[in-house]
């Protein structure tokens, strides 16, 4: 048992790695410390994973792929699949703690979002295995084709920092529903609750060895991608780091599945209901301190509305407060590290050296310590920009005006990401004119980050390989023998 809970108290952990059902450290006893991103104090360490590890994980994971997991009735799989979600809603209030301490999120944001969704993406494969079906054809009295699934065997599992529960979830529901076994790697910046789901998986009746999960580095996570044995991996994270796993599992040729980075437009036209507008942008621009793949940093109004937009917009965020996550008024927690804060304080200073004028922020928040960067406005920035261009991650936003569709088009689609956007016009036909037009692989018309877990869920261009979600995520996670029986 490595968690502690009290009615009102949650500790920080030590991480340890977890291999075929039981908790260890790395043979050599190297750790690392995890610090609170909003006091800076450390929060306790955590094992840091190499090749030997990784090498335990995976035999671990592909001697479990020949036992009961696959083979289970679809029913008990099912159920321990939903158990799993259940024991995270049990388990709720430490959970959204400990995803805060790590992260420096605002606790009432832990719980409303990501482990609520943590929850429901066990909840919802644990339906959606029991219904999936497969293709099956009558080919005139010649022959019948039907298709069977198998799980695509061992999968490694490497997420980020920002949404750490939801996101490795998101991943190792449908991989459990799909009969695979795993190796997670969470982010070394947030250990905590990945480390709690190990032994949650374990207590739900996840035989030993299904999942398994190696703490640490990029190295840690190269060691999985260059597996021999592993078969597939489902990344989220950076773009860059997209593109060295791909190099890495190439001489193995495994399977992949990336979601990618993001520098999403939010496409405002003067006949939009301002109110929604104003309320939804606020959170597309702010909320996890815009440390959300999805996010809307590049904010495009008609000139129409520009003035309007842009006094509201200013007074809202002004409004914003800015600190301890804890504080259930707080509105934006702490940036993720010291790292993350330097790097999106670097972008600030690029802003001003590109000559954008700060609205809002432009600054570290005046707190003492922990890493906060107050949400940020900018205007006066070009197309060429890096701050308009590039992915800053954090609650820093542009906004350019516009007066014509065929102008906004061309800067909407004039980045290499192509994760998301959000359209914002009352007329129907624009907004299916343009949704279409829009190189993204998820355009949301009125609204933003409204999710349905049947939908495809993933980025075209630099932003990702391949789709999440329903039969998407479920196709990735089995493979398919196709059986042709001559009549
Ligand atoms: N979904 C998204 O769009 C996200 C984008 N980011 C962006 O990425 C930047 C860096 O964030 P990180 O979490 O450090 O992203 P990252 O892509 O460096 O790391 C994500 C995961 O990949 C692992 N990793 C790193 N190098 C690896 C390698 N060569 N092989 C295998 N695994 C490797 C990391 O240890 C971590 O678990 C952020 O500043 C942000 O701009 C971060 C989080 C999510
Ligand atoms: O699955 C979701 O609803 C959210 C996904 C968010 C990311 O992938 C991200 O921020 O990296």
């Amino acid at each position: 048992m490595q968690t502690t809970e009290t009615e009102t108290v949650v500790k920080p952990i030590n991480c340890s790695h977890y291999i075929n059902g039981k908790y260890v450290p790395s043979s050599n006893g190297k750790t690392f410390e995890n610090v609170n991103p909003a006091t800076e104090e450390v929060l306790g360490v955590v094992a840091e994973g190499g090749k030997e590890e990784v090498d335990q994980a995976v035999k671990s994971a592909k001697k479990a792929l020949k036992g009961e997991w696959s083979t289970l009735p679809l029913r008990k799989r099912s159920a321990i699949v939903r158990k799993i979600g259940d024991l995270i809603l049990e388990r709720k209030s430490e959970l959204a703690t400990l995803e805060s301490l790590d992260t420096g999120k605002p606790l009432w944001l832990s719980k409303s979002v990501d482990i609520d969704r943590a929850a429901y993406n066990f909840h919802f494969f644990a339906d959606y295995m029991i219904s999936v079906g497969t293709e099956s054809y009558q080919q005139d009295d010649i022959a019948i084709h039907y298709a069977v699934r198998r799980p695509t065997g061992v999968v490694g599992l490497i997420n980020p920092w920002n949404l750490p529960l939801l996101l490795m979830t998101w991943k190792l529901a449908p991989a459990l529903a799909a009969g695979n076994t795993v190796v997670m790697k969470p982010s070394e910046v947030t250990p905590m609750t990945a480390t709690v789901l190990a032994e949650i998986c374990t207590e739900a009746g996840v035989p030993d060895g299904v999942v398994n999960m190696v703490h640490g580095f990029g190295e840690t996570g190269a060691a999985i991608t260059s597996h021999e044995d592993v078969d597939a991996i489902a990344f989220t994270g950076e773009t860059i780091t997209g593109s060295a796993i791909m190099k890495s599992a190439a001489p193995t040729l495994k399977k992949l599945s990336f979601e990618l980075g993001g520098k999403n437009p939010n496409i405002i036209f003067g006949d939009a209901d301002l109110d929604d507008v104003i309320e939804t942008t606020m959170k597309s621009s702010f909320i996890n301190q815009g440390e959300v793949c999805l996010c809307g940093s590049r904010i495009y109004v008609e000139r129409s509305i520009y003035d309007e937009f842009l006094n509201r917009f200013v007074a809202k965020t002004k409004e914003l407060k800015v600190g301890d996550p804890f504080d259930e008024t707080t509105n934006v927690g702490a940036l993720v590290s010291e790292e993350h804060y330097n790097k999106v304080l670097s972008y600030l200073d690029i802003a001003k050296e590109e000559g954008g004028t700060f609205l809002t922020g432009g600054k570290a928040a005046d707190i003492e310590k922990g890493f906060y960067v107050e949400p940020t406005i900018i205007t006066g920035l070009g197309k060429e920009s890096r701050c308009v261009r590039e992915e800053i991650f954090g609650p820093v936003v542009t906004v350019i005006p516009f007066d014509t569709e065929e102008e906004v088009m061309e800067q909407v689609n004039g980045t290499h990401y192509g994760l998301s956007a959000s359209l914002w016009t009352s007329d129907i036909k624009r907004a299916t004119r343009l949704s279409a037009q829009i190189e993204a692989g998820m355009v949301w018309v009125n609204t933003w980050f409204l999710r349905d877990l049947r939908t495809p869920f993933g980025g075209m261009k630099h932003s990702g390989i391949g789709r999440e979600g329903g039969a998407h995520s479920f196709d990735f996670y089995s493979e398919l023998t196709n059986v042709t029986v001559k009549l």
